[in-house]
């Protein structure tokens, strides 16, 4: 449960400052949640992971996330498993519903299409929050955009943002719609990190 109010806070010894963007849902920026090392490590790890994952061969898929991804196991490096702790203990949620890291690289020109994280499927254990990391500042473009609610959040260095979409109201959790804008020059880096309503992981 997301329960600050704004200002500084620190979690598990982490001086961090935090604006919230949207009381109801919930839009909420963390800053200095990582430090450059670890923006810089989980990119270095990443890369390997993206030359080897395919491409989309579903043109749909494909034109509504021209980034490439991929999920990092906890397993590659201690980096991943000490910042999805780090995140999840600023969520307030056991990392044990997280899912695995996710990675996406974006080029000039790419983008991601306004969408919802939250699948659409009833009865499934479906994602409640995310936590989107910037792992690099963009020359230009690659803000999160989330239409309904009017907020843009420049991509910045070891920024956090983070969202809910669990209230009873499904129009709130609509609310949470959004889009990573195209990157307009250099490149963007970003790691998600979504947790679902039950366990997850074992
Ligand atoms: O890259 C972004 O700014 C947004 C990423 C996103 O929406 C996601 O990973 O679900
Ligand atoms: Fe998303």
């Amino acid at each position: 449960m997301f329960s600050y109010s704004g200002g500084s806070l620190e979690v598990n010894g982490r001086q961090m400052n935090l604006k919230r963007l949207s009381e109801e849902p919930v839009v909420a920026v963390f800053e200095n949640v990582l430090d450059d090392e670890e923006c810089n490590a989980i990119i270095e790890l990443s890369r390997g992971e993206l030359k080897r994952s395919k491409v989309g061969t579903d043109k749909q898929e494909h034109a509504m996330r021209t980034s490439r991804g991929a999920f990092l196991d906890d397993h590659h490096s201690h980096v991943i498993s000490e910042v999805e702790n780090r995140l999840c203990a600023i969520m307030g949620m056991p990392l044990s519903h997280a899912e695995n890291l996710h990675i996406l690289h974006y080029r000039p020109g790419e983008e991601y299409k306004a969408h919802m994280d939250s699948f659409t499927k009833p009865d499934v254990n479906n994602r409640i929050a995310t936590m989107v990391v910037y792992l690099n500042n963009v020359e230009e473009g690659g803000e999160t955009l989330f239409p309904k609610l009017g907020i843009s959040i420049p991509p910045k260095r070891g920024t956090a943002l983070y969202f809910e979409y669990f209230y009873n109201d499904p129009k709130i959790n609509a609310l949470t719609l959004h889009a990573g804008s195209p990157v307009i020059s250099g490149e963007k880096w970003a790691s998600t990190l979504w947790v679902r309503r039950q366990k997850f992981r074992t």
